[in-house]
């Protein structure tokens, strides 16, 4: 499937009613994270492609118009721009406008200023200070110098008629400008990430101070609205099919479809043959008795194996399993409708990173892997999607779960990919080297637990190499398998550092999945940060 069919097919969480500021992307990496901000605040916020139809703008209260930044260069032939039919409607409805970055660059592009590429690119902190004799609402409770993080490297050398500068660094005059009249602010440097301390009061000052949005959005609403959606939708005798894995995401998703419509929701779990050991027997007992939803377990596994037979290629792997999950989940649909009623969505638990890693996605951002569940659907899949989690983080996945009352454990596990043990055989994947690996992370995920690391690490598992070893066992030669433990630290899975695992742990998994599993005779630990590595190893 394609992207543009991905994001049509995919229904956002959103309510028609409530007031939102609207983030327009123009394909950041710190998009999100404004989203964040505004969300932190208690404000309702979606974000939408920087080129989004005027129409499907107009449909929404728009408190405030948030322009992020983004890779290219306003005065580039082809890059993005806001339509003249949305600035109209921005303009006719007085909404309050910000642009970050790029987004001040596209105010200054559009109103009559001039961006040029500057002499030096500038990243990293800058010392922002207020023009002098200027009270802007923007620097409300902030003092007249303080530190942004800057990342850009063209520069405005005149502000468009009507706007003016407020804020300014020593290298530049125009690094915060005004326009009260049309109500148009912009920034240079970026507020939203943690590197701007007190970029959260400057988001805050623009989003309730100047803009008036109200402060009263929780993440119940979330699932209060998703669930009135939801039962509108599927109408009185309608069945929906859901994907769930038992991880964090499905297991809140699945959650939030039972209180929907009971049980005309039907969970499958997918046995591909690349499940961690017992797997399938602990998610079904824990979904249907801790959570009462109604799941089964589908066991494709010979299936899948059979049609990864002799792929190493990560990406062709990933669409292999995307596309077969789908095809088994048109199958149970079809079973559904036959036994009992109409069957025309799916649930799939997918979060804001798997999409904004997976696709460009609402700007022009890089495609870094494909996600199984995103990139990796198929053209004939005839299921319309319900992905209630697709703007959010991992973490605020949690807060939702705790919300709703799902046990801590569930909450709690390491996330798990749907490829599953499928990107973490290095190469060939056979029914052999999955039970392989499958003792190996039984072993280290009991010695987190033990060890009482477990819920300091956000993501720990075993990866098998494509390389053999030579060793000597019981005054033997063996020539065996290459093993690697990765154990990172993280809260939203964009970002991750390794997790710093004390050596007489490492020592004591290394010396168990040596000696307990037939197969591996050598463990590494992998020490890469994300980025410049991910945290899956394909
Ligand atoms: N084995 C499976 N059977 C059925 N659906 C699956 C399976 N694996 C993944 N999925 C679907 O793909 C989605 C994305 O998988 P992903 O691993 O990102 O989320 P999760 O498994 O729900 O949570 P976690 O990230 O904690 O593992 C899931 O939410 C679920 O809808
Ligand atoms: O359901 C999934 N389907 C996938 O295809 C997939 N690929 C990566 N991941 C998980 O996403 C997070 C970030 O992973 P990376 O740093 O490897 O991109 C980590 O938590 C990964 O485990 C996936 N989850
Ligand atoms: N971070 C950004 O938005 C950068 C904007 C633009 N590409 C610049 O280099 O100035
Ligand atoms: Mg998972």
């Amino acid at each position: 499937m394609g992207e543009e069919e991905y994001l049509k097919q995919s229904s956002r969480l959103g309510n028609l009613d409530r007031p939102q500021v609207a983030i327009l992307d123009f394909g950041s990496q710190y998009s999100h994270l404004i989203a964040r901000r505004v969300r932190e605040l208690h404000v309702y916020c979606e974000l939408y492609s920087c080129q989004v139809d005027a129409a499907e703008l107009a449909q929404h209260q728009l408190t405030a118009v948030i322009l992020s930044g983004g890779p290219n260069s306003v005065y580039e032939e082809g890059a993005p721009h806001v339509s003249p039919e949305t600035w109209k409607l921005i303009q006719d409805r007085r909404i309050p406008v910000l642009g970050i970055c790029y987004g001040m660059q596209e105010l200054a592009h559009v109103f009559g200023g001039r961006v040029e590429a500057g002499l030096k690119h500038e990243y990293g902190k800058a010392m922002v200070h207020r023009v002098e004799g200027c009270d802007s609402q923007l620097f409300a409770d902030m003092p007249s110098e303080f530190q942004m993080w800057m990342s850009h490297g063209d520069k405005l050398h005149a502000v468009p008629d009507g706007f003016k500068a407020v804020g300014a660094t020593a290298n530049a005059e125009y690094v915060a400008i005004e326009n009260l009249a049309t109500r148009m602010w912009g920034l240079q440097f970026h507020p939203e990430v943690t590197h701007s301390p007190l970029g959260k009061t400057l988001l805050r000052n623009f989003v309730i101070t100047i803009a008036g949005a109200t402060p009263d959005w929780v993440m119940t609403d979330y699932a209060q609205e998703f669930i009135e959606e939801v039962r509108a939708k599927v109408g009185p005798d309608g069945h929906v099919l859901g994907a769930v894995s038992g991880g964090v995401d499905s297991t809140v998703a699945a959650v939030l479809m039972t209180r929907a419509i009971g049980d005309r929701f039907h969970a499958v779990l997918v046995d591909n043959g690349c499940l961690r050991k017992d797997e399938a027997s602990a998610v079904l007992k824990r979904m249907r008795e801790d959570c009462g939803v109604n799941l089964r377990c589908v066991d494709a596994s010979d299936r899948f194996l059979d049609l990864l037979k002799g792929v190493t290629d990560p990406e062709k792997k990933r669409k292999i399993i995307g596309g077969t999950f789908i095809d088994v989940f048109q199958e149970e649909a079809a079973k559904i409708e036959r036994e009992s009623g109409p069957c025309q969505y799916l649930l799939q638990g997918t979060l804001y990173p798997d999409v904004i890693e997976s696709i460009s996605y609402k700007g022009p951002s890089a495609t870094i892997k494909t996600h199984h569940n995103v990139g990796g659907l198929p053209a004939s899949m005839n299921l319309k999607l319900i992905e209630p989690l697709r703007e959010l983080f991992k973490d605020e996945v949690r807060e939702l779960g705790m919300a709703l009352g799902i046990d801590e454990a569930s909450v709690w596990r390491h996330p798990f990919p749907g490829p599953g043990l499928a990107i973490r055989i290095i190469g060939e994947v056979t029914a052999e080297r999955v039970k392989i690996l499958q003792e190996a992370d039984a072993i280290m995920i009991e010695e987190l637990w033990r060890s009482g690391h477990y819920r300091a690490i956000g993501q720990a598992f075993v990866v098998l190499l494509p390389v053999k070893s030579v060793g000597v066992m019981g005054d033997g030669r063996t020539y065996e398998n290459v093993a690697a433990v990765r154990c990172v630290e993280t809260t939203d899975y964009m970002t991750a550092d390794f997790y710093h695992l004390p050596y007489d742990v490492m020592g004591t998994m290394s010396s168990r999945i040596i000696n307990e599993v037939r197969g591996i005779n050598r463990l590494c630990y992998d020490i890469s940060s994300k980025p410049p590595a991910t945290i899956e190893w394909e």
